[in-house]
């Protein structure tokens, strides 16, 4: 058996991948046209995501010969033409939850980041300016209240961390679960309106779906307190940016933090232009930990679609 991998996957995972398949063939540059020549050569292809090739629908798999399956190291489906897929009789397989950490941890780091003015303070002290008071805006959060919208895995793994470690009150939006399971994670369900009127800061974790596309646009923003901070860590398509530079220009939002930008790699944009204003490169999902993790289950995951029998000692963590 063959698996082609087109994206960067941690070696725990090939090392899984090399014990079961004849042939793992990594291309991390390959163009689309070059997958669609090659793909139908492969048992399995592994990518991420976010592909490097960009979506993977139709022409890509046009000539699908032997693929059977389609295993994701990471999370969202939204680059994945999942219907057109599927029609071709190739399973798709990604990991929910296998990064929830990670990017919970990552979205308090932009929380704190832009609270606490770590990135402004530290230019300043490298420019020779010693800012003592200049900061004096910062707020604790111990008390203020989080709006969480999407309250799947990510959400949840917030919801822990701000409310145990910062005391924060957690209100939830998210039409596809009930209140018990939202209470059951420390969250009070609430509708968008009553969440967006009610938090100090406002963190993002669903997917992008034609329902969540630019779900937070002008309304929605200047629905949101005076003052209050807007978190993106899930997909930038959920944001409208250019209503999002508005309320950030004029002060309504104290500040924004994304991970996740409408158009990736995003090399230039007006935000950047904002000291209110703070991204990273779609990084939140990736430390060792989850890559790790997502590398080898990935792996086990697909090899046990294809009926392979998994020896005791592969290593796949299940988180
Ligand atoms: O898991 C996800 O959905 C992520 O956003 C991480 O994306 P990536 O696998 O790094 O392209």
């Amino acid at each position: 058996m063959k698996a082609l991998v087109i994206d960067r996957i941690h070696e725990d995972g090939i090392d899984v991948l090399n014990q079961y398949f004849e042939t793992v063939d990594i291309h991390h540059n390959i163009s689309r046209k070059e997958l669609a020549a090659i793909v139908g050569d492969y048992d399995m292809l592994i990518g991420r995501a976010a592909p490097a090739t960009g979506v993977i629908e139709k022409p890509t798999l046009e000539d699908s010969g032997k693929l059977k399956v389609i295993g994701i190291a990471s999370v969202g489906l939204d680059q994945f033409d999942q219907e057109y897929i599927e029609s071709k009789g190739i399973k798709l397989i990604n990991l929910p939850g296998v990064n929830s950490i990670s990017v919970a941890e990552h979205t308090v780091t932009l929380l704190l980041c832009g609270m606490r003015y770590i990135l402004l303070a530290y230019e300043q002290m490298k420019k020779g300016i010693w800012n003592k008071h200049g900061f004096n805006e910062a707020l604790e959060l111990n008390g203020k209240t989080i709006g969480i919208i999407g309250f799947g895995n990510t959400g949840k793994a917030v919801s822990q961390i701000v409310r145990s470690g910062f005391g924060m009150n957690v209100l939830a939006y998210d039409p596809y679960i009930n209140k018990q399971e939202a209470s059951s994670n420390r969250g009070t369900l609430v509708s968008l309106e009553e969440l967006l009127s009610s938090s100090d800061v406002v963190s993002i974790h669903a997917p992008l779906t034609d329902e969540t596309y630019h779900m937070i646009g002008e309304g929605e923003l200047k629905s949101m307190k005076k003052g209050a901070i807007l978190l993106n860590s899930a997909r930038g398509g959920i944001v409208d940016e250019d209503a999002l530079y508005q309320v950030l220009s004029n002060r309504h939002l104290r500040f924004a933090g994304l991970d996740v930008q409408e158009q990736e790699p995003c090399y230039e944009s007006p935000l950047f232009s904002l000291d209110n204003f703070i991204a990273t490169p779609h990084i939140a999902g990736l430390t060792e930990d989850a890559l790790s993790r997502a590398g080898k289950r990935v792996a086990v995951e697909c090899l046990q679609y294809l009926g392979v029998e998994i020896k005791e000692d592969t290593d796949a963590v299940s988180t």
